[in-house]
């Protein structure tokens, strides 16, 4: 067990380590920023979707912006599209689960709005649907995936992908990404 501990702690410090010291990385963050705040800053919101431990950031970061992240301010608008079941019910119901985050992009999207689209693999039906309905409505995509892209890389205007092949790896990339955008965006809309 101990040797499954230290090689867990291996592989999520190596990750980190090449995530420091990628420097087209930070300029990818930097851009993110600007896609966010020159959204919102014209009257735009920010979308979040995603499956699984991905649903959960979607909703964690959307939270970060509509309520605080390191300091008071006003609200910003950002909602996550994995919330409501009588909406998601409703979709993969009458639509089919590869729709619930695309009809909601249909029906939420505004040009000028960013939509985060989390997946791992970057293939997961529902989010490149999403993605997709998203480019076609003027809806900028900042996607966030792993190694490979999938199919989100190139339907992305930005594309986070973390430099591994394991889900949880790139989970705890993503998370510590967002956090950083929900910062920066806080500063940037509310500088102290
Ligand atoms: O949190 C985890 C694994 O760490 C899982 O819930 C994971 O998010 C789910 O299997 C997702 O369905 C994976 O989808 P994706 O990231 O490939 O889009
Ligand atoms: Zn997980």
């Amino acid at each position: 067990m101990n040797e499954f501990v230290q090689g867990e702690f291996d592989k999520t410090l190596s990750n980190f380590n090449a995530m420091a010291a990628d420097a087209a990385l930070r300029l990818q963050i930097a851009q993110a920023v600007t896609l966010c705040v020159d959204a919102l800053s014209a009257g735009g919101k920010i979308l979040f979707a995603g499956n699984g431990g991905s649903a959960a950031d979607a909703q964690h970061w959307a939270g970060e912006l509509v309520s605080r992240f390191y300091y008071d301010r006003p609200g910003l608008p950002a909602i996550a599209l994995t919330t409501d079941t009588s909406i998601l019910t409703a979709i993969g119901n009458d639509y089919g689960y590869d729709y619930t985050f695309a009809r909601q992009v249909e029906a939420l999207g505004r040009e000028g709005d960013v939509f985060v689209a989390i997946s791992t693999s970057g293939n997961s039906s529902n989010v490149v649907r999403a993605a997709e309905a998203a480019r076609g409505r003027g809806v900028k995509v900042v996607g966030f995936t792993g190694q490979g892209g999938g199919k989100l890389a190139p339907l992305s205007d930005i594309c986070f992908r973390i430099p591994s092949n394991e889900t949880p790896r790139i989970q705890e990339g993503h998370e510590f990404i967002g956090h950083l955008l929900c910062a920066l965006i806080e500063q940037a809309m509310f500088p102290k």
